[in-house]
């Protein structure tokens, strides 16, 4: 098995910054570069930005809902580019956004598994059929090495309709993060936490107690969704495991390899002051 993924997050983290760059190859995107909506287009998308970026980043987080609205073929261009990502030193987080009862959540776990044909470090969940229904990813990460981000508080404008519901006292992104914090707290021995929450850059303010997580945050919605560093800074202030992601506001800088660096080059300076 290899490290945990809390522990080797961190050490990519330290190595590379924390930038994760999102592969969302969506039709008008693939359209842009000159590409056709097809397999084909897809993969020569996929290739690039692996290419470009794989070596420098510490995160890739491929979007899997514009890898299977290709069928199998998709699919086949996704295992590769993960393959090829992870071989040049990128951690992989799947953007699969999972979550079932507990006997099909073990399966959607198996991307976790190293000899999995989609072998990835790490994956996003749904908490949606209740925390309890994502142990078995829990188990399937703890034995494999690989982590979780479980959606708390996303950045969509109408997240708050279901997040900001109160259960017994607590809104639904809290018990989702409290849940979250006592996995970690579980592994507290082996380093830091290998399961996330996913906040969104474009809260308006910070409505969920981070403080008992010992995980990583994942960031979304800067660039395309309004998000900025400055939100970050706001929202997160400084000491936090924060994994900012972005991926329109880098893709669009495609297809050139030099631009493609550029663009995150910039995002990770910005992060770095
Ligand atoms: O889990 C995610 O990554 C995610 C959670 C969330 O709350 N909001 C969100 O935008 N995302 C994903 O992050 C990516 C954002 O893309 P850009 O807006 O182009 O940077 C998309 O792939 C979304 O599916």
């Amino acid at each position: 098995m290899s490290a945990a993924f809390g522990t080797r997050l961190a050490d990519a983290v330290a190595a590379r910054g924390p930038l994760c760059v999102g592969i969302d190859p969506h039709a008008p995107l693939l359209a842009a570069w000159g590409l056709p909506d097809s397999p084909d287009g897809l993969a020569r998308f996929s290739d690039a930005v692996v290419d470009a970026l794989a070596g420098s980043v510490a995160v890739l987080k491929p979007q899997m809902a514009f890898y299977e609205r290709h069928g199998s073929r998709g699919l086949a261009v996704l295992e590769e580019a993960v393959a090829r990502a992870r071989e040049a030193g990128a951690l992989v987080l799947l953007d699969a956004k999972r979550g079932d009862i507990g006997s099909t959540m073990d399966a959607y776990a198996d991307y976790l598994r190293p000899g999995h044909p989609l072998h990835v470090d790490a994956m996003t969940v749904s908490p949606f059929l209740g925390p309890g229904s994502l142990q078995p990813a829990v188990e399937t990460a703890r034995r494999q090495g690989g982590g979780l981000f479980v959606l708390a508080r996303t950045s969509n404008p109408d997240a708050g309709t279901f997040q900001h519901a109160v259960v017994g006292g607590r809104s639904v992104a809290q018990c989702v993060v409290d849940t979250v914090g006592r996995w970690n707290a579980e592994d507290a021995a082996s380093g830091p936490g290998s399961f996330g929450v996913v906040v969104g850059a474009t809260l308006a303010e910070l409505d969920v107690d981070l403080d008992g997580l010992g995980g990583p945050i994942l960031a979304p919605g800067l660039g395309a969704q309004g998000g900025s560093v400055a939100d970050l800074h706001r929202l997160f202030g400084s000491g936090r495991a924060v994994v900012p992601t972005v991926s329109r506001d880098v893709l669009a800088a495609g297809p050139d390899a030099v631009a493609l660096r550029a663009a995150a080059d910039r995002w990770a300076a910005e992060l770095a002051r």
